[in-house]
Order: structure tokens, then C-alpha cells, then sequence
């Protein structure tokens, strides 16, 4: 690049790239958004466009790629998906006025996490841009911020781990970290969101807390729970100093930091998440397939989001979820009345992201359309909710604070056109009658020809055959042709001579013609500044419109959750201050939808003292998994505050719920699947406590069976043993762990049943006491459509190996004798009491010294054989 000859432009380009080297810099010429050297190879690539040179023909040429300055929201859209930052950067005077270079400055970095325009957010998702810091002294803190709705909130903890799996949980699309700090291997995969700061500049303790107490407007930390959390104010610094630089405005529009409050929500880790399918199904797909789905009947963009951030983050407390819970069962009752709130809410644009742009001053003339329209809809709304008979303590809050913003409606009713343009330098914007000076103009523009009409009707009075004309060098004149062999009146200033005309001005036409030549751009003018003073007093109301926001996003989730309820026939559960969970008639929400109700088969379940851990077998295919997610997601819409896919259910509540799935595929994260199996094993024995709800299905899997067997029974003792026994649903395909029953108090055998009829089997998809009797996995894979010569060889090879191998019975009797639990610790089996590989028994029998070199290889070769 430097034995490049530089040309002023090219000196002014590289002094800006320096400034912004991981972004793409968009250098504003003239009509164009135009991108150099790497930055320019990146942007063809992506965007499919044309590589071009600034200098082609020059020994170094300088790669350059670019488009239309009109065109470029497209293109920066997608960059943005595929991670990229970008720099726009403008021209910030008039070419026509410079001297010399145009001066040229950033206005505005764009980056995924900080976008504010509907077309790169998912309207009911947050997008967030998150800062992480971690210090042995200090502890870790974790902060989040939408800035496309204001909301920022965060953590403190303690614990390292605890930190990153809030990270992943919330999944924000950039992340910001200082220049030392490590990422965990696992989280490789999130390198591309991450950018690095200096720790002086960005998350320094003091420049932190004044950043902080600057843009909130508070007097000290504590005023936002943030004066014991340095971590935390360390992560809110970072964010602020973030978003000063890229979004170069000012950072009015958020909200009051709130710090996330762990102990009063439901803790679901993002493996939980995940197995649970509640976002996304387990091969990564939105949509179909999702608890989601099944759950989002919101109307707005603002209740979907507060529907996504419930749905991640439940409540613990009875006190935050029986409000909730009655609202929705005053809803659910209420059937028309609902019907009517979701027309209103229907009529409600995204108040949050609208008011975000508004101030911001991103906004476009749709945006203030949008809003007008929106607040239409909140009198009438209010007037219906109102008028609801014994409303339910929720709702009557909602009322008590409701702002019908009337006035903000009257001004934008007042001033807005019924049609507006799409962009705000065109004109048109305006109604009549709300500006005088504006009336002035636009009647000049719309009506010019009508104002020359009169002067010429008043000119023909003295000269009938008098014409009106108009040139590009001229401007208008009058026109008097020889024919007419009229003389001029006096104030005629004659202008042209033309072989059988003259042609005249007078001064009126010579000042109507400036008067209608500058109408146009003073019009455009006058409304650009309306348009100011416009967006500025409605951006002073962004407080209103954002606690509006809020009892929007409130009804709207209430009326969701009572509109799925009364869609799925679901019912409302009990929930107390107990451990138990009785679970009667109990539905997996998302498997019903897919299958049809009548498809679906319920199941009850009880967790109690008589069985804290339920290890259910049965055949694969039988509904082990279904029944185990069906209890979790129960739980959880339950403490959401919603209704359940039960007859009726009795829930004590939880503090966390773990869901595993065996050897689930994580290669792509850089581990083995055993060894992200075993660590997210680990991570639930080292946090689940008495009121966790934890899943486990076929842990143990992915290993040895030997391997997995021992596992899974040490898994489960203790889970039995911990604190008088986890609430835990274990799913597995190791029969032997059935006899723990006999031993283990707190563990009950459970199975789904089948029956075998005809030689078929017959999935009856009940969950009913007592061990499954034996795998079906053959009978399982013929259904699946193995051929049948393979099927028939699998069966042969199968009695072989319950006649040979160590085998599953014997196992199981092991089992039984040796799983007490002395002074409830745990015993692993005696080495020499499990049955030994073969090639073991052989290898130890083998006296090496007699062994020819022709014996060694034959013997290798049988072992070779027997380990398959
Ligand atoms: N209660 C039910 N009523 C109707 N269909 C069900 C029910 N439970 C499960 N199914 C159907 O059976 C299929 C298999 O269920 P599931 O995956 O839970 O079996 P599994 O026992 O866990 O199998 P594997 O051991 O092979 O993992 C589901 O996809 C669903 O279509």
C-alpha cells in the first residue's frame, strides 16, 4: 500500500481507514459510496459486485469496488448479516463550496449489534451487542444492550463459567472483550462477533462510572443497583464508549439500566434452551418444530420480544407469576373481549423501535405515520379495557398508568399529510393549514400556473391575443406577435425581437417567476425544518411512548398466553412452594400441534416423595423423550405464567431446569460429543440443588457400554442421594439401572409401554410403572426399514450375544446387590465381580516368553476379530 502514489483523496482516504481498520470504509464521491484496496476485495466478494481499479494500467493498482449512494441500505444490510462493520464516510460540506478537497468525516458506523432499522432486526427478537469482563479481584460482569429498543441490562458473578454460558444464552451479535481476555475453546465458534478494546480506554473502572452516571442522568451507581457490581460498571462503561463512537448521537433513548435479578428468575442454560427446542429445533431451524411456534400469538413486535425474554427467563417467585397468571385466566375466560384487544393491539407498530429511530433521528416519514396510526388505537383501547368488569389486579395497574398520548396524536393528526413520501428531503410532507408560511409556498408550487394564468387574463384585458411563454434562458414572457399590430403598454420591458414577434416582461411576471422558481426549494426547505421541530418535540415525549410500550408489550403477552391457552385447550396449573410435581393428562405442546390432538396420547406424572428420580426405559421410538420434555416445558410455560398442555397440574416450583441429551452432535464447537456429553453432565452435578428440575436422556451413551453403564448409575445415586433426592426424569436404554430401584429410596422404575402383537410391536405410548422388559431395538430398526436380510442377521448375532457376552442380566444382578448406599455414599462394583473382556482373560493367561513370533501375529489376529 505505501509505495502506492497517494493523490489528496487517496492521503484523506487512508488517514480515515486508519481510524476504523476492522470496518469497512464506505468514502463517499459524489453519487457514490466507493471502497478501496482489501476493504473493496471483501465487499466484491460478498456482495457479488464488480472489482474494479482506481488506477488500472499503474504498477500497484488500487482495488476499488462501489455503489450508488441511493442504493446502499441493501448492501450494507447484508454485510451486517455476515458480521461486517461499516464506516459510512461522508461528505459533510457542499463540493460546489469547497475549496480545494471536500472535507469528508464518519457519520455513522454500522454494526450488527447496534443497527436500529426495521429491515436488520427480526421484529420480535432483541439484538443485542453485549460487553463481558472478567477479573479475579473484581469478579465478572456481563452487560447486554438493544439499542434498537433502549432496554440494557446485565450481571455480576462470580463464577467464570456462570459468565460465558450467560453469553451464549443471550446471544448477542457482537460482543466486546478487552485485549487480554481468552476465549473458552468451546466458544470458538463466537470469535467472528468479537472485538477487542483496550481495558484502559473501554472498560476502565472510573471513566466507567462517569460515562454511566452521564448518559442515565443520575447522581451515583446505586441509583441503578449498580454501586457493588465493578465488573458489571466496567461492562456498562464499555457499552456506552461503544456506542458513542459508532452511533456519534446522542444515547437519550435508554431506558434506566436494570441489572438482571438471577435469584427471582428460572434459570435455563442455552443447552437447556436447546434441547428443549423452545427457539430452535435441535438441527438449528426456526419455526416448525418449536416450542415458539406453538407459543407466540402476539400482535406486536413489543409483546413478541417480552414473550421471547419470558420464555428465556422465567419467573421464579409465586409473587411475580400469579399476577401474570391471573390476567391470563381473566383473558382466557373472556373470549370476545380478547378478540377485541388483539384488534386493537393488531392496529400497534413497533412503539419501541419507532420512538428509537424518532430520536436517534433515523427516523423516515413512514416511522412518523406508523406512530400516528398507532396512537389512534390507544383511546379506544383503553375505553374497551376499561369498560371490563372485575378486572384482575394486572390489568387495573396497567389502566392506572395508561397515557392515551392524545396530545402527541393530535399534533401528528395536525401536522401530518395523508400520504406521506418516502424520504423527508422530497417535500409533501405536511397538511395544509398547519404552517402559514408552508401554505404560502405550496400554494406557489401547486398552484403557479394558475397565479401566471391571472396575470396574463389581467394583461388580455388591453391585448386579447397576448401569449404566455417560457424559455430555460429567458424565463417567462409575453408574447406579441406582429400581426396583431398592437403597441406595448408602458410598464412592458421588452426582452427579445424575434422575425414576427417581440417578446416582453414586466416586473409582476419577473417577480411572480422568482417568487415560483424558488417556491420549490424554500418549500423543501421549510418542510425539512418542520420536520426537525417535529421529530424533536415528539422525541421529547420518548419517556410516554416508551412506558406505553411497555403495557402494550404486557397486554399483548398476556393475551398471547391466554390466546394459546384457549387454541391448545390448555389449563391453568397449580403452582406452590413445594417440590412436588403431579402432572395429570400432560401433552407435549409442540409434537400435539405436528400430530393433531387427537393423535397425541397424555400421560401423567408424578414426581414426589415416593420418587424424586423416575428412570424410564422402553423402546427406542416408544416416547421416552417426548415425555420426559413434555414435564419441562410444562414447568415452564407454567412459570412463565401461562396455562399448560395438561388435564390439570400441580407444580412445585423450580429454581433451574437442566435438560440433556446423550452424545448430542457438537462437533462443530471443537469437542467430542462424549466429552461435551460428560460436560454438560458435569456442569448439572456441580449446580442442580433440591429445587431443580433436571432431564436426562440416554447420558452415557456416547461411550463404552461399560463406560456408560457405570456413568449413568453413578449419575443417577447421585441425583437420589443429593439433598434429599433431585427432581430428576432420567431416560435410558440400559436396562441393568432398573434394579437400582430395589435399592436406591427415591428412584421409581417407569416405562412406556408397548405390545407385541403378530410379531409387530404396537407403541402405546403410556408412561406406566415397572421396567421396560427389553430393548426392541432390532424390532425398532425393521419398522424403520432395514432390510430385512440385515435385520434377520441382527437378531441371530443378538441371541449369540445374550448366550456369549457379558451380558445384560447378569449385569443387572450385579447391580442389584451392589448399589446400597452405605451411610448413603456410593460403591462402585468390585473390579473382579464385572464380567472381563475376553481378550483380557486371554492376555493375562499369555506367557509371552513361550510365544513364537508366528503364534503372536496368529493371536493378534483372533483378538483383532473378537474386538471386531
Ligand atoms: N404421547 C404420545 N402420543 C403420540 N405420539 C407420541 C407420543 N410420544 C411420542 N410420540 C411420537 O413418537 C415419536 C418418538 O418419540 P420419542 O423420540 O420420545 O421416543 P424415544 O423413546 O425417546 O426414542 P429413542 O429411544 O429412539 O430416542 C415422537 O416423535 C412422536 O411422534
Amino acid at each position: 500500500m505505501n509505495t502506492v502514489k497517494l493523490t489528496p483523496m487517496m492521503e484523506q482516504y487512508l488517514l480515515v481507514k486508519e481510524e476504523y481498520p476492522d470496518t469497512l470504509v464506505f468514502f463517499r464521491m459524489g453519487d457514490f459510496f466507493e471502497l478501496f484496496f482489501e476493504d473493496a476485495e471483501i465487499a466484491a466478494r460478498e456482495l457479488q459486485i464488480t472489482l474494479t481499479s482506481r488506477n488500472p494500467g499503474a504498477d500497484n493498482p488500487v482495488p476499488m469496488c462501489g455503489m450508488p449512494h441511493h442504493a446502499i441500505d441493501d448492501y450494507v444490510r447484508q454485510l451486517l448479516e455476515k458480521g461486517y462493520r461499516v464506516a459510512l464516510c461522508d461528505q459533510v460540506e457542499d463540493p460546489r463550496q469547497a475549496k480545494g478537497l471536500v472535507r469528508r468525516e464518519v457519520t455513522r458506523v454500522l454494526t450488527p449489534g447496534t443497527v436500529v432499522e426495521d429491515q436488520n432486526l427480526d421484529a420480535k427478537g432483541h439484538n443485542f451487542l453485549s460487553a463481558l469482563f472478567w477479573h479475579p479481584d473484581l469478579g465478572g460482569g456481563l452487560a447486554w444492550v438493544d439499542v434498537s429498543t433502549g432496554m440494557w441490562s446485565g450481571l455480576q458473578t462470580r463464577a467464570e463459567a456462570a459468565l460465558w454460558q450467560w453469553l451464549v444464552k443471550m446471544n448477542p451479535s457482537e460482543i466486546l472483550l478487552t485485549q487480554t481476555q481468552a476465549l473458552p475453546a468451546h466458544l470458538e465458534e463466537a470469535a467472528r462477533k468479537v472485538s477487542r478494546y483496550p481495558e484502559k480506554t473501554y472498560f476502565d473502572g472510573p471513566g466507567a462510572t462517569d460515562k454511566i452516571l452521564r448518559a442515565q442522568r443520575v447522581a451515583s451507581l446505586a441509583a441503578l443497583d449498580l454501586e457493588d457490581k465493578p465488573a458489571l460498571t466496567r461492562c456498562c462503561g464499555a457499552l456506552l464508549t461503544y456506542l458513542e463512537l459508532t452511533q456519534k448521537r446522542s444515547l437519550e433513548h435508554l431506558r434506566p439500566f436494570e441489572p438482571l435479578n438471577i435469584a427471582a428468575t428460572l434459570l435455563l442454560d442455552e443447552v437447556t434452551e436447546r434441547n428443549l427446542e423452545l427457539f430452535r429445533t435441535m438441527d438449528g431451524g426456526k419455526g416448525r418444530g418449536t416450542l415458539w411456534q406453538v407459543l407466540d400469538q402476539t400482535q406486536t413486535p413489543m409483546g413478541g420480544r417480552l414473550l421471547e425474554t419470558r420464555l428465556r427467563q422465567p419467573f421464579r417467585e409465586l409473587s411475580a407469576i400469579s399476577p401474570v397468571q391471573d390476567m391470563v385466566a381473566y383473558l382466557h375466560e373472556k373470549g370476545a373481549e380478547r378478540e377485541k384487544l388483539r384488534q386493537f393491539l393488531d392496529r400497534v407498530h413497533d412503539l419501541e423501535r419507532l420512538c428509537t429511530r424518532i430520536v436517534m433521528n433515523r427516523s423516515m416519514p413512514r416511522d412518523f405515520a406508523s406512530l400516528g396510526v398507532s396512537l389512534a388505537v390507544l383511546p379506544a383501547m383503553r375505553a374497551h379495557l376499561s369498560s371490563l368488569e372485575n378486572p384482575p389486579a394486572k390489568l387495573q395497574s396497567l389502566l392506572d398508568s395508561w397515557d392515551d398520548l392524545d396530545d402527541v396524536c393530535a399534533l401528528l393528526r395536525r401536522a401530518l399529510a395523508d400520504s406521506l413520501p418516502p424520504v423527508i428531503t422530497e417535500g409533501g410532507l405536511f397538511r395544509p393549514g398547519y404552517d402559514a408560511r408552508l401554505d404560502e409556498l405550496m400554494e406557489l408550487t401547486d398552484h403557479g400556473q394558475t397565479a401566471l394564468n391571472a396575470v396574463l387574463e389581467r394583461e388580455r384585458e388591453a391585448l386579447p391575443r397576448l401569449k404566455l411563454g417560457y424559455t430555460k434562458a429567458f424565463g417567462y414572457y409575453f408574447e406579441l406577435s406582429r400581426a396583431q399590430n398592437a403597441a406595448p403598454p408602458e410598464h412592458f420591458i421588452r426582452r427579445q425581437t424575434l422575425v414576427n414577434a417581440e417578446r416582453y416582461v414586466t416586473e409582476e411576471l419577473r417577480n411572480l417567476e422568482e417568487r415560483l422558481l424558488s417556491a420549490a426549494d424554500l418549500r423543501k426547505a421549510r418542510e425539512y425544518d418542520l420536520f426537525l421541530t417535529l421529530r424533536e418535540e415528539v422525541a421529547g415525549h420518548r419517556q410516554r411512548f416508551m412506558d406505553m410500550a411497555r403495557t402494550v408489550a404486557e397486554l399483548d403477552f398476556t393475551q398471547s398466553l391466554a390466546y394459546a391457552a384457549h387454541k391448545w385447550d390448555w389449563s391453568r396449573p397449580e403452582l406452590h412452594e413445594g417440590l412436588d410435581i403431579i402432572i395429570k393428562g400432560g401433552r407435549h405442546p409442540v409434537v400435539e400441534a405436528v400430530q393433531g390432538r387427537a393423535g397425541y396420547i397424555p400421560n401423567d406424572l408424578t414426581l414426589d416423595d415416593n420418587g424424586r428420580l423416575l428412570l424410564i426405559t422402553g423402546p427406542n421410538m416408544a416416547g421416552k423423550s417426548t415425555v420426559l420434555r413434555q414435564a419441562a416445558l410444562i414447568c415452564i410455560l407454567a412459570q412463565m405464567g401461562g396455562f399448560v398442555p395438561a388435564s390439570s397440574a400441580r407444580l412445585g416450583l423450580c429454581d433451574r431446569i437442566f435438560s440433556r441429551v446423550g452424545a448430542s452432535d457438537n462437533l462443530s464447537m471443537g469437542q467430542s460429543t462424549f466429552m461435551v456429553e460428560m460436560s454438560e453432565t458435569a456442569r448439572i452435578l456441580r449446580q442442580a440443588g433440591k429445587r431443580s428440575l433436571v432431564i436426562l436422556d440416554e447420558i452415557g451413551r456416547g461411550t463404552s457400554t461399560f463406560d456408560g453403564l457405570s456413568l449413568a448409575w453413578a449419575v443417577a445415586e447421585e441425583l437420589v442421594r443429593r439433598q434429599g433426592g433431585i427432581r430428576t426424569l432420567f431416560a435410558t436404554h440400559y436396562h441393568e439401572l432398573t434394579a437400582l430401584e430395589e435399592r436406591l429410596p427415591g428412584l421409581r422404575n417407569y416405562n412406556i409401554a408397548i405390545r407385541e402383537w403378530k410379531g409387530e410391536i404396537v407403541f402405546l405410548r403410556r408412561l406406566v410403572p415397572g421396567p421396560a422388559d427389553r430393548s426392541y431395538g432390532i424390532e425398532v430398526a425393521r419398522l424403520a426399514g432395514v432390510p430385512a436380510p440385515v435385520v434377520a442377521r441382527a437378531k441371530e448375532i443378538l441371541a449369540v450375544l445374550e448366550r456369549t457376552a457379558p451380558n445384560s442380566g447378569k449385569r443387572r444382578e450385579l447391580i442389584s446387590r451392589q448399589a446400597g448406599l452405605p451411610g448413603l455414599g456410593t460403591t462402585a462394583p468390585p473390579r473382579e465381580e464385572m464380567e472381563e473382556n475376553p481378550v483380557l482373560t486371554a492376555l493375562r493367561a499369555l506367557n509371552v516368553n513361550e510365544l513364537s513370533p508366528l503364534d503372536a501375529l496368529t493371536l493378534l489376529h483372533q483378538w483383532k476379530d473378537m474386538a471386531g
